[in-house]
């Protein structure tokens, strides 16, 4: 193998004959790694169901010790991990260390609240009885991942999963495995037992879905991508009543109010909306600009956007990276030219873009609309279409009028204002003069179309484990 960092998958997880992954900053080939049909996968279920058992026995000491193993040997092969994510996605080297850092944080995170899975003492209605709670693992999980955060929407599943004591399978998503895979190695090198945490791409996703719904010892899925897809397991899970985590789609409203700092929601813009290339489910999705500062916001976020560079993340770690494959960079160009017909205005200088990879230049279109198709749409790429408002009432109106409900953020000095808009928001996380909301301390998640469940916080241990009642009667 001659890219390095190829060296942290282990010869079993790779197939010559098997998945492709290739460099979406150049179309090159980075490996080929093995698939699993729904025979193979139904023996990793069978043998994660067996495993479970031992490991739920263990001490949450013991259990806690593995996982802050595991978290060393992540934060140990930062360059490797951020390397191998990079070629894979082709998320910029300094994005990519920096999730290679977030994702870790979630298998520290629940490395700690894996001892703090407390049961309790209720006091009792009745002589002779007593009430206690038993807070117990839910058992063999199924993860679903998208190709957005290789890495940290494994460790954000993986992380409260192996430390609630159950076991769990990931089906990462076709373009990019290789981190996923990565993980799986550093985990045995832990000391977590083979069979408790598998990765396995699938031969075919939908067939590995339609497995994870049907075979009964899947007992929870945990599911992050599109809605749409979401949607599907959901259908799918009802059929065996399984517990279910949608983290799903967003529209993120960016409302800046006359009174905002302009500079900081600048700042705030460039973070929320280009992160990723636009490629976040939390990314700003439509600007929200009142009458007051429109101008002045729409002129200074055109001449930071016109000043980015685009290029190659592992040749330029700083730059705007491509987006994930031609089709979606197609799609965004598509999403765009509508949005011009239908009226608004791109402004200021385009960045120059690369040829070749699929890469699309970071952009400012004003004069959106609501009618607009581009107002509704998660653009999942680096383009900010600005909406102009009066008042606050319609600003609402507006960042409420939509089916998803994952993030939201606004801009506003007025204290009364801030608690006003938090609380008339219909979404899972808001971000008030900051456009960075993601953390492993806070509970992730959304409302709606968005999805449910939380993950990270100490809310996020609680969806992979189950509270039993217990009475004991008959004590004199
Ligand atoms: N809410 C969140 O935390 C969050 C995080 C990241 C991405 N997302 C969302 O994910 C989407 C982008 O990711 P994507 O393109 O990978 O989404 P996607 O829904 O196309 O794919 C997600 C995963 O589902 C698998 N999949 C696809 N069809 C399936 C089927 N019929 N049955 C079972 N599995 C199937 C894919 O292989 C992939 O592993 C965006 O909508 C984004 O907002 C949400
Ligand atoms: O795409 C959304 C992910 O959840 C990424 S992050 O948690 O916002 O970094």
């Amino acid at each position: 193998m001659t890219e390095p960092s190829l060296q942290l998958l282990r010869p079993e997880q790779l197939d010559a004959n098997g998945l492709v992954v290739t460099n979406p900053a150049n179309g090159s080939q980075v490996a080929t790694v093995r698939r699993y049909d729904t025979d193979a996968l139904t023996r990793i279920i069978d043998a994660a169901e067996a495993a479970r058992h031992g490991w739920a026995a263990r001490t949450a000491k013991q259990r806690s010790d593995i996982l802050r193993a595991w978290y060393d040997l992540i934060i140990a092969h930062t360059e490797d991990l951020a390397r191998l994510m990079t070629l894979e996605s082709g998320k910029p080297l300094d994005e990519a260390r920096g999730e290679v850092k977030y994702g870790a944080a979630f298998i520290e995170w629940f490395a700690e609240e894996a001892r703090r899975a407390y049961g309790e003492v209720i006091p009792t209605h009745a002589e002779g009885k007593r009430i206690v709670t038993l807070r117990q693992p839910v058992g063999t999980c199924a993860a679903i991942t998208p190709w957005n955060f290789p890495l940290a929407m494994i460790t954000r599943k993986v992380g409260p999963a192996l430390a609630a004591g159950c076991s769990i399978i990931v089906k990462p998503a076709e373009m990019t495995p290789l981190s996923a895979l990565a993980l799986e190695a550093l985990a045995q090198e832990a000391g977590i037992p083979h069979d408790l945490f598998r990765v396995a791409p699938a031969v075919k996703s939908s067939d590995a879905g339609d497995l994870f719904c049907t075979h009964r010892a899947v007992r929870k899925i945990s599911f992050t991508g599109s809605t749409a897809v979401g949607k599907v397991i959901m259908a799918k899970a009802a059929g065996q009543v399984k517990r279910l985590s949608l983290e799903l789609g967003g529209n993120a409203p960016f409302i800046v109010f006359d009174d905002a700092d302009l500079d900081r929601a600048v700042e705030g813009a460039i973070a929320s909306r280009y992160r990723n290339a636009g490629q976040t489910c939390v990314c700003a999705n439509r600007f929200l600009v009142q009458d007051g500062i429109y101008d002045a916001f729409v002129e200074k976020l055109a001449a930071r956007v016109g000043a980015m560079t685009v290029g190659d993340g592992v040749a330029n770690p700083s730059a705007m990276g491509p987006l994930v494959s031609h089709r979606e960079a197609a799609r965004v160009a598509g999403l765009v030219a509508q949005a011009q017909a239908q009226g608004a205005r791109p402004v200021g200088e385009l960045a120059d873009v690369p040829q070749g990879g699929a890469f699309h230049a970071p952009m400012v279109l004003a004069d959106v609309t609501t009618d607009m198709d581009i107002a509704h749409e998660e653009i999942f790429g680096p383009v900010a279409p600005v909406i102009r408002f009066s008042d606050e009432a319609e600003a609402l109106r507006i960042a409420n009028d939509t089916p998803y409900g994952l993030a939201a953020y606004f801009y506003t000095a007025d204290a009364a204002r801030q608690w006003r808009v938090m609380e008339a928001l219909e979404c899972g996380m808001v971000g008030v003069n900051d456009g960075l909301i993601s953390t492993e301390v806070a509970p992730f998640g959304g409302v709606k179309e968005s999805g449910f469940g939380r993950e990270g916080s100490s809310h996020g241990l609680a969806d992979y484990m189950t509270i039993k009642y217990c009475l004991l009667g008959g004590l004199g």
